[in-house]
């Protein structure tokens, strides 16, 4: 009987620091390519430790703990998958010479909204709502009020939607500073953004491999409490809209610098566009490309990050349905799938998480059609999954 043994390579490394659904697939990517995957997360048996060379479970907000890992494998390519990571550490490896994908200033400037709605408003000049910051309640109720209701409020470090509400009238200014407690990140600091009624919102891919930049199709999606539940490809955008948002991507990504993929995510009303937020790595509402596009944006983040040509062919329309489970499982949920998820045009990816909560993404619904019959398979198919 043999196990198998660590792996004798000269080939690129990169290590991935999150190893959920997102880097599952970017872990797949780097096999076909043949690089050398270290998967690192907070948790066992994490979506890419499946497909990785080795994996790691530590602290990931742990600078020395992260720094030490780094040291031993010393990956030619740091990867940040999730947002909640030691900023510290970043900065510590990149003065060591390490490459961090884009780089350790852009994963700091965006997992902090105060840092990223000033860069890209103040610095670079974008359009954006009108906003504030404030750190006391006192603070908050004097700047909703100047925004008017309904106003958004968010803790500026948190993801997903932790934190965050909608408030209404100046009587539910309690609750919300109550609800940005529960922030997933600091809820010291929050931003107070008038309320954008926007027509739809974007997710604009955009790729840099340090010569050229590519955009994806727009991705429409819809969110619910906070989380994205379906996306699709291409969205339709007036050539005006569509030709700001391009324009805007491109100033923002310029601005961060770096290789790699970038998620922005805008609001368009009319031909108006508005930039919220960017993510320097894949987006979850850019699953749709795995079904949409020759180099899905897991592909295209890879070869940005090598430096590779990023041409890719759109094959048309497609959507994404996330599928979440509704119950705690302390083992691995198992996913039951209906056969019609298997038809020509729709698959499902499942990401083989260890354990699950209420409201824990699972897996992803893919189908591949013109877009408003997509949007409406992925629908009816989202709700022939189930799990136990
Ligand atoms: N100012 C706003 N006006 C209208 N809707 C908003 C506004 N800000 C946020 N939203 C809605 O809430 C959603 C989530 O907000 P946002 O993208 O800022 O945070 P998040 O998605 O939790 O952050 P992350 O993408 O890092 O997980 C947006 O996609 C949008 O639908
Ligand atoms: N919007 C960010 C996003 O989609 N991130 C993706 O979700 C994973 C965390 O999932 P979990 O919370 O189920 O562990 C992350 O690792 C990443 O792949
Ligand atoms: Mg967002």
């Amino acid at each position: 009987m043999q196990f198998s043994a660590p792996l004798k390579s000269n080939s690129k490394k990169v290590m991935l620091l999150g190893s959920g659904e997102l880097g599952k697939e970017v872990a797949i990517e780097a096999q076909r390519l043949g690089l050398e995957v270290i998967a690192v997360d907070r948790y066992q048996n994490a979506p890419a430790h499946h497909v990785a060379h080795r994996s790691y479970v530590v602290n990931m907000q742990d600078k020395d703990a992260l720094l030490e890992i780094i040291y031993r494998e010393k990956p030619d390519y740091i990867l940040p998958e999730i947002e909640a990571i030691s900023i510290d550490a970043l900065f510590a490896a990149e003065d060591k010479g390490y490459n961090v994908i884009p780089n350790a200033n852009a994963v700091s400037k965006t997992m902090n909204r105060k840092n990223i709605r000033t860069f890209a408003a103040e610095v670079l000049g974008l359009k954006t709502g009108p906003y504030e910051f404030v750190t006391t309640e006192e603070e908050l109720e004097k700047a909703s009020a100047r925004m008017e209701y309904p106003c958004v409020i968010k803790p500026v470090m948190s993801s997903s939607g932790h934190g965050q509400s909608i408030c209404k009238s100046a009587d539910a200014v309690g609750e919300s500073w109550e609800i940005a407690k529960e922030a997933r990140g600091d809820a010291s600091e929050l931003i107070v953004e008038a309320f954008i009624d926007f027509d739809y919102e974007i997710t604009l891919l955009t790729a840099r491999n340090g010569s050229e930049t590519v955009f994806c199709e727009p991705i429409g999606h819809e969110q619910r409490d906070g989380d994205y539940v379906f996306s699709w490809q291409p969205m339709q955008m007036s050539e005006e809209a569509k030709k700001k948002a391009q324009d805007m991507a491109k100033t923002i990504t310029d601005g961060l610098g770096g290789r790699g993929i970038f998620g922005v995510e805008m609001f368009v009303k009319g031909d108006e566009v508005y930039f919220s937020e960017v993510s320097p790595r894949p987006h979850d509402t850019g699953m749709v490309t795995l079904i949409t596009q020759s180099q899905s944006e897991f592909a295209l983040h890879l070869r940005a990050v090598l430096g590779l040509p990023l041409g890719f062919t759109f094959y048309g329309g497609g959507a994404s349905a996330a599928y979440k489970t509704q119950m705690k499982h302390s083992n691995a949920p198992v996913i039951k799938v209906d056969d019609s998820l298997f038809c020509e045009n729709s698959f499902i990816r499942v990401f083989s998480k260890p354990e699950a909560h209420a409201g824990r993404r699972l897996a992803v619904a893919l189908v591949y059609d013109e877009v408003e019959a997509a949007l409406e398979k992925a629908r009816e198919l989202i709700e022939k999954i189930e799990d136990n």
